[in-house]
């Protein structure tokens, strides 16, 4: 269980506050209007951001004392997740060791993480010579190499086109069935996830978030609730 109390945070003069409970193994969809928080809030849980109250527990433990190695999340942003300079290998190893230097037995493990994303041919290129939708299966590559079990997805496929998102969300659905991974998404296209998400995180404000099955959320849409919160995130015509 993550176990989010009272989590608080100010950015200039911007407040921010976050409460939610997520069962282990479960997705999570985080949607709301632009500027409320949803990158701010993985930015804390993960340790890019300081929390200024409240507390994170992940499996009855408060994590927000622990350094950002020690966490239990692994993040993807939307873009800019690999290094530019090191080899495709090179990322990858960096999900096992930080020095990205790897024994005999590690290698197998990026080989075999590379075939599993369908990114084996490309170990030898940086990431300037692979498309969109190849870097973020390397980036996703690397998050499964981390075996972290919380994942921190930041709209990690909004820049590719339906087909490539539908497939990004495949590769992690199959994280969540091999590893069990608990995972937060923030999401602009939140129709096309609501098949896959157990509970939805709405923000009202940047201090006021609604959480709810997704059921109770389906439920409580189709009587009209949430239209002027969610405009144009829910519409299917991107
Ligand atoms: N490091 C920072 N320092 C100061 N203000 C910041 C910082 N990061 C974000 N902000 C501000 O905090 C607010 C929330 O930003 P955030 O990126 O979390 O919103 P968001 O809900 O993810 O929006 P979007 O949907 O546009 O990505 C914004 O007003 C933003 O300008």
């Amino acid at each position: 269980m993550l176990d989010v109390r009272q989590l608080t945070t100010q950015l200039g003069d911007q407040d921010f506050h976050w409460e939610f409970k997520l069962a282990a193994g479960d997705l999570m969809a985080i949607v709301g209007a632009s500027g409320l928080g949803k990158s701010t809030l993985l930015n804390v849980l993960c340790g890019l951001l300081p929390a200024t109250a409240g507390e994170v527990r992940w499996q009855g433990r408060d994590v927000l004392d622990q350094p950002l190695h020690r966490r239990p999340f692994g993040i993807l942003f939307q873009s800019h997740n690999l290094f530019e300079h090191l080899s495709v290998e090179v990322n990858l190893a960096l999900g096992i060791h930080p020095s990205g230097r790897l024994h005999e037995a590690d290698r197998e493990r990026v080989l075999t993480a590379a075939r599993r994303f369908d990114i084996a041919n490309l170990l030898d290129r940086t990431p300037d010579r692979l498309s969109g939708g190849q870097q973020q299966r390397a980036a996703l590559a690397r998050v499964f190499l981390q075996r972290k079990p919380v994942l921190l997805l930041d709209e990690p496929f909004s820049s590719l086109d339906p087909a490539l998102r539908q497939e990004g969300l495949n590769w992690v659905r199959d994280m969540q069935a091999e590893q069990g991974s608990t995972v937060l998404l923030v999401t602009h296209h939140l129709d096309e996830m609501l098949p896959v998400t157990d509970q939805v995180l709405l923000g009202l404000t940047s201090e006021q978030w609604l959480s709810l099955s997704t059921d109770e959320f389906e439920r409580q849409r189709a009587q009209g609730a949430f239209q002027s919160l969610l405009g144009i995130d829910t519409d299917a015509s991107y």
